[in-house]
């Protein structure tokens, strides 16, 4: 059995997978929050989908790594006998530096560090986790994966900003595109459910979660993804506020008064739909937009429209969309903003059927009518899988 440690390290939080690579399937998973904030929630998931929940305060990512360890030790699998051949780390901006899974050395953490500037809010974070991850697991490898690596096939045309070249150089300014992971993932997961070719195929992938992405995905490999320098860029998100004309930047700090970090904060943490409808979580949205309320209705209607928009311009650079696959939490489990996102593209050949969109299921499915010309698919992100299997195959275990 080859077993893999998951780790995402956010800014705030710990989530954990213990992946058996052979079956595909988690062994254990987990998740510590509010690090460094006082007292949160922290739950452990064993094989059999039991989960033990704790409100613990953990100081930091080395104490979030010990909780984890009790939480094994307590409520099993055992590490002894389950125990990790590597730990696989997502991290989110590997630059035009890394664009494949890269074993962790003293030189790829000062890598990972660096690259901070382009990805203050995630990287930093990234990096304790590593550092936590390293002295509670000492004796394995430790993998990064980069959740840019997979757009490095980017034409320059595609990520090229129209900006004086030199500054942008100088500054590394151009889109590198995130939640790589996942794209990869899914493409790949939707050509085999269509039982074709993956480099046959062409297809626009929507990944909706917290963060959302599109990717335009052209024979497996990534020509365009609507996240950019940082994953600010693109779709209306839960709390990001996604594409703006940059003047509203300049007018908000010449005008409004707010400084950088206050912009970075609105920006990041209070736009998106928690700004503009008052819920960042969808299901909360949706429940207020069905309760009646106005700002919530609003906002799905911006949500959506901004992923038509994306649609539409991804068919257009890719001249045929064999497939549109809808992945992560909103993209898997809200059937109401799928058929939103895609209403009134018929013309298009694009026809979400009512009765198949509503089936709720944990499996990879279709959703288009059968003389729909593009299909719409529902398949399921497992970024986890994916960090474990590249993982696996750098250590070559
Ligand atoms: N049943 C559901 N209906 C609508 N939205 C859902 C449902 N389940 C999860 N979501 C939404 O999915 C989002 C989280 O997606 P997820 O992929 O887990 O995010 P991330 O990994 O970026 O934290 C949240 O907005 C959540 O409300
Ligand atoms: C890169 C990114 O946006 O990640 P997440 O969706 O997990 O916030
Ligand atoms: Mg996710």
């Amino acid at each position: 059995m080859s077993v893999v440690l998951v780790v995402n390290s956010g800014s705030s939080s710990l989530k954990y997978q213990l992946v058996d690579v052979g079956a595909g399937t988690p062994l254990a998973s987990g998740l510590v929050e509010r690090i460094g904030a006082g007292p949160g929630p922290a739950a452990h998931t064993d094989a059999a989908g039991r989960t033990s929940r704790d409100e613990v305060s953990v100081a930091d990512h080395h104490a979030a790594f010990a909780w984890m360890l009790q939480a094994f030790a307590e409520h099993g699998p055992s590490l002894e006998s389950h125990a990790p051949v590597a730990v696989g780390h997502r991290v989110v901006q590997g630059g035009a530096r890394f664009f494949e899974p890269t074993v962790i050395t003293e030189l790829v953490k000062i890598n990972i560090d660096e690259l901070s500037v382009l990805a203050p809010l995630h990287n930093p974070a990234n990096l304790a986790g590593i550092v936590a991850a390293e002295r509670a697991f000492p004796s394995v490898p430790h993998v990064a994966v980069f959740d840019t690596a997979f757009h490095q096939t980017m034409p320059p045309a595609a990520y090229l900003y129209a900006l004086d070249r030199d500054v942008a150089e100088r500054h590394r300014i151009r889109r590198y595109g995130f939640h790589g992971t996942s794209h990869r993932y899914v493409s790949r997961a939707a050509a085999s459910f269509l039982d074709r070719p993956v480099e046959e195929l062409k297809l626009i992938v929507l990944h909706l979660g917290n963060g959302a992405s599109a990717c335009a995905v052209d024979g497996g490999r990534s020509v365009e993804t609507s996240m950019g320098m940082t994953p600010l860029e693109g779709l209306a998100m839960g709390t990001r506020s996604g594409d703006l004309d940059p003047a509203i930047v300049l007018h908000l700090q010449r005008r409004a008064g707010l400084g950088v970090d206050e912009v970075d904060d609105l920006l990041n943490k209070r736009s998106g739909m928690l700004g503009l409808g008052g819920h960042g979580d969808m299901r909360d949205l949706t429940e207020a937009a069905e309760a009646g309320d106005e700002a919530a209705r609003t906002a799905l209607d911006v949500y959506a429209h901004r992923i038509r928009s994306y649609v539409g311009a991804y068919a257009a650079q890719l001249g045929r969309v064999d497939a549109i696959v809808f992945t992560a939490g909103v993209g898997e489990n809200a059937p109401g903003v799928r058929a939103m996102a895609l209403a009134g593209l018929g013309g298009f050949g694009v026809a979400v059927d009512p009765d198949r969109n509503a089936i709720r299921s944990r499996a990879a499915r279709r959703i288009s009518t059968d003389d729909s010309r593009t299909a719409v698919l529902v398949v399921p992100t497992n970024e986890e899988l994916e960090i474990a299997r590249q993982t696996l195959e750098v250590v070559g275990a």
